[in-house]
């Protein structure tokens, strides 16, 4: 098994008296691309923000490279947000901005020497490969859903991140979109990137999936290899059920 990048160490989390996520321990290896499956309201974007570290467990420790995340220091920090992107279910764009100027502000932040015609040029760049096709300088209420989620995309490959947390990103999406995020994804794993995303797509989940766990209820309740969901019946319909729930 290869190091893991990003590990869960016994980690629960709780909310206005809810155990959300209980006790989960899983380590994603590097360079591999999971999928977090279950039914709706399971806990899986909890997950998914406690190992992008934009929650902090109330109890256990999410480690980045084996350090605790929630102990690092803002040069770690830093590099952690440079290296990682997240792309959100909502897509979480700011509704005051422009495209432009959100796309425009992790590459101000990562990388302050670049001159603003590189900015524009890479900014080109990533909007083209998602296919988004209208105006940047217009502010998302404009767009349609699948249109943000394509923005939400882009912005998630500006800095070129190793690790990606993709989380319902297909949603909203028409099947050419969809088809053509699935293809970034898929040369991303070819390219040893360290992947986890959220779907309830079952052709996505074993096209590109090394590893799938489930989450119900807050808990893990099922870790497999895409190749024995292939390769077994009864595994693949317990993943087929616990995602359609
Ligand atoms: N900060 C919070 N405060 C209170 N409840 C929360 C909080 N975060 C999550 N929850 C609740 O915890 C449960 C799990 O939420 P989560 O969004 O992680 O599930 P999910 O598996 O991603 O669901 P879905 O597939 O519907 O997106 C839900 O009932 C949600 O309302």
């Amino acid at each position: 098994m290869a190091e893991p990048v990003i590990e869960l160490k016994d980690v629960s989390f709780s909310a206005q008296n809810m155990d959300v996520v209980r006790n989960i321990s899983y380590d994603f290896e590097g360079g591999k691309t999971t999928a977090l499956v279950g039914p709706s309201g399971g806990g899986k974007s909890t997950v998914l923000k406690l190992a992008a570290g934009l929650l902090l467990p109330t109890s256990g420790k999410v480690l980045f490279r084996g350090q605790d995340i929630s102990a690092m220091g803002r040069p770690q920090t830093l590099a952690f947000r440079r290296e990682s992107a997240v792309v959100f279910q909502d897509s979480a764009l700011w509704a005051n901005q422009t495209l432009f100027q959100t796309l425009e502000l992790p590459l101000k932040i990562h990388y302050p020497d670049m001159d603003k015609d590189e900015r524009e040029s890479r900014i080109a760049e990533v909007t083209a490969a998602v296919g988004y096709k209208r105006a940047l300088h217009i502010r998302p209420a404009l767009l349609s859903m699948g249109e943000q989620k394509l923005i939400s995309f882009a912005r998630a490959l500006l800095c070129n991140p190793s690790i990606l947390f993709l989380d319902e990103w297909t949603e909203s999406l028409d099947d050419e979109a969809a088809r053509r995020l699935v293809g970034i994804v898929r040369r991303r794993k070819a390219d040893n990137n360290t992947i986890l995303f959220i779907s309830h797509d079952l052709e996505i989940i074993k096209e590109l999936a090394e590893y799938v766990v489930m989450v119900i209820d807050g808990r893990l309740s099922l870790q497999v290899t895409g190749e024995e969901m292939e390769a077994d019946r009864n595994v693949a319909k317990i993943v087929e059920k616990g995602i359609s729930s």
